[in-house]
């Protein structure tokens, strides 16, 4: 069997699928998610001190479960917070309950990223918009600039999934954890500066057949 690669609308439509006609909960899909990107950063990352960057979408929550996993296994790990916590969808918002749960630093912004060993993008996957600009942009810029390896979930924060172009501005990971398949846009030769190297977890999601 060949691999399956996914567009953003096939990545919507097999995670709706396996939701809500299968029946498998959201909440277990971002869980496994989270593992397969935690399972990478153990693998071979720097683990001193990590910043997880993470929205308000469930790319963020995504990366709310990694700073949890991450926290248990008593590594130093903060997060950024871009966007107000109470527009969260509801999945990130669980995820922001577990997260204080565990006493995990959410800041608001940072004066220095030179200090982070590792830096996880949970900024936006699949769900991207629009072009990145304001705040989110100079985060970016600033994450790309720091020292640190970069983690990205699922998509690197700004790269269209589709066509692999920079929206604005985009995230330069080392390495891109993305869920279920491949996507259309990491075939284009354009965003492989972005992606890094591309892992793809299986995170028990069933296109239609
Ligand atoms: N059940 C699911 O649907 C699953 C989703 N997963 C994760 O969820 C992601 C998709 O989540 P969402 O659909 O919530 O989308 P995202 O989290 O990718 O982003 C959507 C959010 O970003 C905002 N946004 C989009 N473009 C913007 C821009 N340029 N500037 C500022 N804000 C912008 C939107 O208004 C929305 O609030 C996947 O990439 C994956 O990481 C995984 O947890 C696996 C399961
Ligand atoms: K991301």
């Amino acid at each position: 069997m060949t691999n399956p690669i996914f567009s953003i609308k096939q990545a919507q439509a097999a995670d709706a699928f396996t939701m809500n006609q299968i029946g498998i909960p959201s909440a277990v899909l971002m869980e496994r998610a989270a593992l397969a990107v935690a399972d990478a950063l153990f693998d071979h990352y720097d683990l001193t001190k990590v910043l997880v960057v993470a929205a308000t979408g469930n790319n963020g929550g995504d990366g709310l479960a990694v700073a949890r996993l991450l926290k248990v296994k008593g590594i130093d790990v903060a997060v950024l917070q871009l966007g107000k916590p109470a527009n969260a969808t509801d999945e990130t918002k669980r995820q922001q309950k577990i997260c204080a749960y565990y006493q995990i630093p959410f800041l608001t912004s940072i004066s220095d990223f030179s200090v982070y060993t590792t830096l996880v993008d949970a900024i936006f996957g699949v769900g991207l918009a629009r072009p990145v600009e304001g705040h989110f942009a100079d985060v970016i810029t600033q994450m790309n600039a720091a020292p640190a390896n970069i983690m990205a979930i699922d998509v690197p924060s700004g790269i269209d999934a589709d066509s692999g172009e920079v929206k604005g501005t985009a995230i330069q990971a080392t390495e891109t954890v993305t869920m279920a398949a491949n996507k259309l846009g990491f075939t284009k030769p354009q965003s492989q500066p972005y992606t890094g190297k591309v892992i793809v977890a299986d995170i028990g999601v069933y296109a239609h057949e």
